[in-house]
């Protein structure tokens, strides 16, 4: 398989070595300024800045090269970008965290969201802690744990570090070089009940997006890691 690859950064390089490593060859890598050269590209994988993502979907999309985007951070225009796909018949993936431990977690939130919702003594907040180069806040796998808790729940909306009394809170915590940690709690008067998923390192999200740039190939339409992963 042929991959370009938008963002060159942290993820970026880890998704070269997996991608080599199964045999897969890497035609592009586009960074910041480069000129936007996808080189025959069977497949794009966007890892870049949440500035950045939304042009660089655009233009693979406008080239009929399907996109498996993990960048966090832009998606008050997902809605945009799924239409750009659509209009051009194209394939699309958007996954807050593209790991297979993390979307086994995302299912467990939800199954625990559902069984929590009838017990009201008990207070849900959320917490992601990321390393200090992190962009955005909160994260985007925070997000979705946050809609996965919501869907289940008499509030209404998430806000970042508790800043709207009524809603769920999501704290963001950024220190040293932290990968990713994910915490949904639920507290009460005399006990807590507690999920963490915990990454040790970057390998699961890269290895995720290499499988979905694979699984992707032959097919159009806008898909999730719930599709690729069987879930
Ligand atoms: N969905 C997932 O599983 C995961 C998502 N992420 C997200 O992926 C993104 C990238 O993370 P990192 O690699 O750690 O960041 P990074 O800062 O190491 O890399 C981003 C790269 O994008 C480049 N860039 C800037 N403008 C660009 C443009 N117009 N086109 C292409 N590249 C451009 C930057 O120069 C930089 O090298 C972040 O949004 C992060 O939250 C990170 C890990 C896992
Ligand atoms: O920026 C990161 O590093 C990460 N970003 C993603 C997010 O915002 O959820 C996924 C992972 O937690 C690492």
């Amino acid at each position: 398989m042929k991959i370009a690859l938008l963002g060159y950064g942290r993820m970026g390089k880890m998704i070269e070595g997996i991608a080599l490593d199964r045999g897969h060859s890497i035609v592009a890598k586009i960074d910041n300024n480069d000129p936007f050269e996808l080189n025959g590209a069977e497949v794009a994988i966007d890892f870049s800045t949440p500035d950045a993502a939304f042009g660089n979907l655009t233009k693979c999309f406008a080239q009929g090269v399907p996109v498996i985007c993990g960048t966090t951070g832009w998606l008050d225009r997902f809605d945009e970008a799924v239409a750009n796909c659509s209009k051009h018949d194209g394939g699309f993936i958007y996954a807050s965290n593209f790991s297979l431990g993390v979307n086994l977690f995302f299912e467990l939130n939800k199954k625990l969201a559902q069984m929590m919702q009838p017990q009201k003594d008990y207070k849900t907040s959320l917490t992601e802690i990321h390393h200090i180069h992190k962009l955005d806040a909160p994260s985007g796998t925070g997000i979705t744990l946050a809609e996965g808790v919501l869907a289940h729940s008499d509030k209404e909306n998430w806000s970042l570090d508790g800043k709207v009394a009524e809603d769920l809170p999501i704290y963001s915590i950024r220190e040293g070089e932290v990968p990713g940690t994910h915490t949904v709690t639920y507290e009460s008067k005399v006990d807590t009940i507690e999920i963490t998923h915990e990454a040790h390192n970057r390998e699961g999200f890269a290895l995720g997006a290499v499988v979905a740039a694979e699984w992707i190939i032959g097919k159009t339409g806008i898909f999730t890691m719930k599709d690729v992963l069987g879930l």
